[in-house]
């Protein structure tokens, strides 16, 4: 029965692959970086490897876990947001082995939960972090436990996104931008080909940076406070005001007999229906409308380039089976429009799944609309994972801290 195989095929399975001639030259490295977003922390843990040394590293997978809430949540209790820190590094511990363990470095980049928060608080809960770090196994780069700035977050999804479809290498680059809805802030990241957007656009908004021997410019911002649940207490008018104990913050977008509590951010928020008044898209729609009119760029070269959206944008088009959880799915800019008035004219069938559904499909709407400017045709590339990997800013924070410490090249 082995007569078809050949001599060579018969030793290659019995080299253990450490050990195999063909492979004596493959490295393995690993990287660890936590996300410490508003709602969450997550450890993204990605292997590569590298199979001689004049050869770029290859991405060759990733392990994920996250744990609700995020760090923001422990304002006042900074050991205990450390101890969720501990909880998903003690993960590492199993997925590296621990010959590895030295030179593998850990880092974590917190994001618009903690830009919101006191200096003074935000620092006592890094530091906390940077604590359960230093007593781990892991490489500890110096200023690995930090507030990340937003232009980075835009930066470092465009590579994530445009480095697993494959645009980053190779003939025939068409990046993707990216659109990612956070909690309390959200992005938009493209590169712009034409010169009128580089000459329309403010220069806090245009980034420079190299990759893989190119030089990119890319169209990058961070809107502080337009993530999905920031825009939620902007649309209830719970910012403006001082004192949020004992109001109830109430809105059109709500189901009419509601009243609940709500925990953002270490703060806590009562909220209801509009018992006397309206209810319903139309109304619902100008009280979200005020969040975002006139308060964003937007720049003309939208309407051509493709976007890739994630976060939020994501996790409510899958809420209303827009698209499909695992697969992700190509939506229209008008579909959460019309899932925004289907859910908001019968808020009380659809309040089971969240009594903010409406709201937020139609925060979505105005955003995408009003805000950046895109028309209703077009195209959005809804993903959570492409080859398998997340799409989030983590992987191109991982490849930047892999070349600054000369892992790869
Ligand atoms: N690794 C990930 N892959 C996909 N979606 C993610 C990932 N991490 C966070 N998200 C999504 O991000 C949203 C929450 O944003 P978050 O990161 O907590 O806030 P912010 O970016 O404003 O700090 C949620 O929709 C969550 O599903
Ligand atoms: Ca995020």
């Amino acid at each position: 029965i082995f007569s078809h195989t050949s001599p060579e095929m018969w030793f290659q399975g019995l080299f253990p692959p450490s050990v195999c001639p063909a492979n004596a030259n493959v490295d393995t490295f690993y990287g660890i970086m936590f996300d410490a977003g508003s709602t969450g922390t997550r450890i993204h843990i990605y292997t590569f490897v590298q199979r001689s040394p004049d050869q770029p590293l290859e991405l060759e997978g990733e392990i994920f876990e996250s744990v609700k809430p995020g760090l923001s949540a422990y304002v006042d209790q900074p050991e205990k947001g450390a101890e969720t820190v501990r909880g998903l590094l003690e993960m590492a511990e199993d997925a590296v082995p621990p010959s590895h363990w030295k030179k593998t470095p850990v880092v974590l980049k917190a994001t618009a939960g903690l830009r919101l928060l006191a200096e003074q608080k935000a620092q006592a809960l890094l530091s906390e972090v940077r604590e359960v770090f230093e007593e781990s196994p892991f490489l500890v780069p110096d200023n690995s436990v930090s507030i990340m700035d937003g232009t980075y977050e835009g930066i470092l999804a465009w590579i994530t996104v445009n480095f697993l479809t494959g645009q980053l290498y190779g003939q025939n680059q068409q990046t993707f931008g990216i659109l990612d809805l956070g909690g309390a802030s959200t992005q938009i990241t493209f590169l712009p080909h034409s010169k009128e957007t580089l000459e329309q656009t403010p220069v806090d908004f245009l980034a420079s940076f190299e990759m893989f021997n190119n030089t990119y410019k890319l169209y990058t911002h961070s809107y502080l406070g337009f993530g999905l649940k920031a825009a939620r207490l902007a649309a209830l008018g719970a910012l403006e005001k001082e004192a949020t104990d004992g109001h109830m913050f109430r809105s059109s977008c709500l189901p009419k007999q509601l009243e609940a509590e709500w925990h953002f951010g270490g703060v806590k928020y009562q909220y209801g229906g509009n018992r006397e008044g309206e209810t319903g898209f139309e109304p619902c729609y100008s009280e979200v409308l005020k969040v975002v009119q006139g308060k964003l760029h937007q720049p003309n070269e939208i309407h051509r380039r493709s976007f890739y959206a994630f976060s939020y944008y994501y996790d409510r088009a899958v809420d209303t089976d827009l698209i499909d959880y695992e697969k992700g799915g190509v939506l229209e800019v008008r579909d959460f429009e019309r899932k925004a008035k289907e859910v908001c004219n019968n808020v009380d069938s659809y309040s089971s799944a969240s009594p903010f559904l409406c709201m937020d499909l139609s925060y979505i709407a105005a955003l995408l609309k009003e805000g950046f400017g895109f028309g209703d045709s077009t195209l959005l590339q809804l993903t959570k994972k492409v080859n398998n990997i997340e799409t989030s800013w983590t992987l191109g924070a991982t490849f930047h801290l892999l070349q600054l410490l000369g892992v790869s090249h």
